[in-house]
């Protein structure tokens, strides 16, 4: 803007005038799409991403790299330079891997900030658009409603009832309310007159000029103060980090103690130089960190394709240990396509044929045809359904389609069955919140009409008939939900004073389950989760529908039950119906309470909070506000309740496939470390030199390790109870096989080489045994691994053949290793004869066979 005035303390007109807008029209489409040329779209600049150069050199920046670099030195120092530069080389192949593959994390993840973007309603050439909240420039006309996110800084026009919630900006968590005073023409002294980029719409509507787009908007300012820490790190991979520096400097201690020690026996100063160095590479798991938030990354994007968009990458570890997940009914558990197959008025039941929003359907009584003439109660309820109404039937060829929400949707064809023409205009209306819970109309004519639930319309009639309850609560039985329709009279021409209403009838329409439902819903319960449905719905319709998608058909609670409800009793209540979103929050806490991990789902703003304190908020991405996205920590694509089940599936199994990782790879490790320290302490020859650790590394874990990017999940995984939030990475059981695994690789290892050498074998030889049995017991423990707890030999391969190449792929290498004469030079290593092969080979079958036995005592009866 030119003037350095801020556009609060201009007057909406004024602003428009400059930005060259008609307050009504908008902008033209010429004019947007030429400022959009101009000043670029309404985004804020990416992230501050660092530069592919300094990501490249962040890779040497751990604490494995600083070892393995103090190791070059350290080597070429003993006049060893083949060695240096084979460390140097390893090093740099380690970085370019790290750097490949935190690109691809990071890629993916950006793809899905990409999938959130929010959307804009803006007036352009006198018309409704909507439109990314990218595209929009200065001056645009945009209108907000309740729920959405301000897309940028505007100067408002017009308000009703509007409150944003500025925390996002001010920390400030009330909202504030919004108020130009209905004075477009108006400088205002305060900020009640701008609605500012990035905030939420609580409350009511309004109308404002874009005065900032992008970088400019107030969020732009705070963005760029704002440093971007490098988003991808979790609990799971800070505690693995510590865990890691915790190993580092506990190696590190031991090096230095090696040395110290035995240099102290008399050894020499080099050779315990080399020692300290081999159990400084050998021992420290360097590739820990990485493989964990390129699984948790991976994982995520694997989640996108099957419908569930993870926010916060945190998620996916507290998912898979979901305990109870209480859903929506209506979009969620059901298809919210609703279509009206029954009317009650004037004492009658009438039926309606045909399924779907298309107008084709006849009325019928009694299998008879129905003539609108000689029925007036029905007449008058299906024109209040029409008339009381915000929802638009589109026709896109043969289908029918719902602009707006489908409830409404049902009564317009429903009226359109009947052949009714257009209500008179309406002047005036109340819509439909979850607070107010009807909603009404008036009309030119002084007709008032209303609808909402039958109790709720009940309490605005004079009188009604007396069996209305009755017959609502016969619908719900039969899964319909219910809507009762009433009218008035007023000469107030304004909604302000309702005036007691005359009771006309009820609408009963159906909402099918959808197909995958019940199928979710029983995978849950196999997999030990609680499912609830939570539902605004009558309490009737309610447990029709829960019985149809098999959550049983014990009672619903109310709402109303659910404040003084013991923390057991609701616990086990699986329906809970005319709940409003505040005792959604009461509901959550209660579960928490009871020590459970809640996933919860949600649409609207008011659930907002309880998408935040649930464990793992689920928002609607298609129903969905951006209150609710905002507050959640997972957005489905397809609102799908199977999703959800799939999503929880899918968090499941990229935990499992961590733990598998890590409950293999830790053995080397450790059995490396052991086997040197055990060899100083005894005063015999090195068992393995470093860079013999360096090849073990960089072939047995690197090329064994690859299965576990694609190991499918267990397919008992949905089988077992969640996994318990409290418990540690490693369960006793499994730091158990780690240490069995890790002490099978000390004896066979370091017993071998003992024997090897009593038999008159070489270092060389010797040493060569010692990296075999290794490789070895890897590649028959990678077997093991196939399940945490199942034996798994043949179907594990079939599952996952690339186990197989991989097995195949490291006895080639290890055959090179052994037997090509330029390896032996550069490795020390020997060829062996096949003797040595069979001792080798026993070692690693033995390890087999005492983990699936171990395998076998651990397994929960
Ligand atoms: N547009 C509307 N106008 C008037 N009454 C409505 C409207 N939509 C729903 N109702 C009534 O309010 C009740 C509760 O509806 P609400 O929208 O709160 O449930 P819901 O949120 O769709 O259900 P769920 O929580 O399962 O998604 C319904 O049973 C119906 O009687």
């Amino acid at each position: 803007m030119t003037t350095a005035e801020p556009a609060y303390r201009r007057s909406a007109a004024d602003v428009a005038r400059e930005l060259g807008v008609d307050e009504r029209r908008g902008l033209s489409w010429d004019e947007a799409r030429a400022r959009l040329a101009r000043e670029g779209p309404n985004t804020l600049p990416a992230a501050r991403g660092r530069g592919p150069v300094v990501r490249f050199l962040l890779q040497f920046n751990s604490p494995l790299i600083y070892v393995l670099l103090v190791s070059a030195g350290v080597t070429a120092l003993l006049g060893e330079h083949v060695d240096a530069v084979v460390i140097l080389g390893v090093v740099v192949v380690n970085a370019v891997v790290g750097f490949v593959q935190e690109s691809r994390a990071e890629k993916a993840l950006t793809a899905l900030a990409a999938l959130t973007e929010t959307t804009a309603t803006a007036v352009r050439d006198g018309a409704r658009v909507t439109l990314p909240a990218a595209g929009l420039v200065r001056g645009d006309l945009v209108e907000l409603e309740a729920g959405g996110k301000v897309p940028a800084d505007l100067r408002l026009l017009r308000t009703d009832e509007l409150a944003v919630d500025e925390s996002a900006l001010t920390g400030e968590s009330v909202p504030a309310a919004k108020d130009p005073a209905a004075l477009p023409e108006a400088a205002l002294a305060d900020r009640a007159g701008m609605a500012y980029s990035g905030t939420l719409v609580t409350r009511g509507r309004g109308a404002g000029i874009v005065v900032a787009t992008g970088a400019r908007t107030e969020l732009g300012d705070i963005h760029r103060l704002v440093h971007d820490t490098g988003a991808v790190q979790t609990p799971l991979t800070r505690k693995i980090a510590r865990f890691g520096a915790l190993v580092t400097v506990a190696v590190l201690a031991l090096a230095v103690l090696t040395f110290a020690v035995g240099t102290l026996r008399g050894r020499g100063a080099a050779e315990m130089l080399t020692a300290a160095v081999a159990l400084a590479v050998g021992a420290i798991p360097e590739g820990l960190p990485a493989v964990v938030t390129i699984t948790l990354a991976l994982g995520v994007a694997r989640m996108v394709g099957r419908g569930a968009i993870v926010r916060r990458l945190p998620a996916v570890e507290t998912l898979g240990g979901t305990t109870v997940i209480c859903t929506d009914k209506t979009g969620t558990l059901t298809r919210n396509q609703m279509t009206v197959t029954a009317v009650t008025a004037g004492g009658r039941d009438y039926t309606l044929t045909g399924t779907g929003y298309a107008p084709s359907g006849t009325l019928e009584r009694d299998g008879e045809p129905v003539d609108l003439d000689g029925h007036p109660a029905l007449r008058e309820t299906l024109l209040a359904g029409a008339a009381c109404n915000d929802a638009e039937l589109v026709q896109d060829g043969d289908s029918w389609q719902v602009a707006g929400d489908p409830t409404e949707g049902a009564l317009l064809t429903s009226a359109a069955k009947a052949g009714l023409g257009a209500a008179p205009p309406r002047v005036a209306a109340l819509p439909f919140t979850s607070e107010r819970r009807f909603m009404a109309t008036l009309h030119e004519d002084g007709t008032v009409y209303a609808k909402g639930p039958v109790e709720r319309i009940l309490e605005l009639c004079d009188d009604a008939p007396a069996d209305v309850t009755a017959r609502a609560e016969e619908f719900g039985r039969q899964a319909l939900r219910v809507l009762a329709f009433a009218k008035a009279h007023t000469g107030a021409g304004h909604l302000d004073d309702l005036p007691p209403l005359t009771f006309l009838g009820l609408q009963a329409m159906l909402d099918p389950p959808r197909p995958q439902a019940a199928r979710a819903v029983r995978t849950c319960h196999d997999a030990g989760i609680q499912v609830k449905m939570i539902t605004g719905d009558h309490a009737a319709t309610a447990r029709a529908i829960g019985a149809r998608v098999g959550l049983g058909d014990g009672a619903a609670m109310t709402g109303a039950e659910l404040a003084a409800a013991d923390p057991g009793r609701v616990a086990a209540t699986t329906v809970f119906a005319r709940v409003s979103p505040e005792q959604k929050l009461r509901l959550v806490q209660a579960l928490q309470d009871a020590g459970h991990v809640v996933a919860m789902t949600g649409d609207g703003v008011n659930d907002a909070p309880a998408l935040k304190q649930a464990d793992i908020g689920v928002a609607m991405g298609r129903t969905g506000t951006d209150a609710a996205k905002e507050s959640a920590d997972m957005v489905l694509t397809d609102d799908d309740f199977a999703s959800i089940e799939r999503a929880v599936e899918e968090g499941r199994g990229v935990f499992d496939n961590l733990v598998k990782f890590i409950v293999w790879a830790l053995p080397s490790n450790i059995g490396l470390g052991l086997v040197l320290v055990a060899a100083i302490l005894a005063g015999t020859a090195l068992p393995v030199l470093p860079l013999q650790v360096l090849w073990l590394n960089m072939t047995a874990v690197l090329v064994l390790g690859l299965p576990f990017a694609v190991e499918p999940k267990d397919e008992h995984i949905m089988r077992r109870p969640p996994r318990d939030p409290a418990l540690p990475l490693l369960t006793r059981a499994m730091t158990l096989r780690v240490l069995l695994v890790s002490a099978i690789l000390l004896a066979g290892a370091f017993g071998l080489q003992h024997w090897e050498r009593a038999h008159g074998a070489s270092t060389g030889e010797a040493q060569t045994i010692v990296v075999n049995v290794f490789a070895l017991t890897l590649m028959t423990y990678l077997f093991n691994c196939l399940s945490l707890d199942r034996p798994l030999l043949w179907r594990g391969v079939r599952r996952n053949p690339w186990v197989a190449v991989s097995a195949v792929a490291l006895a080639g290498i290890q055959a090179v290793y052994t037997y090509v004469p330029a390896m032996n030079d550069l490795f020390d290593s020997a060829p062996l004869d096949g003797p040595a092969w069979l001792r080798v080979a026993a070692v690693a079958l033995v390890s087999y066979v005492l983990v699936e036995l171990l395998k076998r005592v651990q397994r929960p009866r």
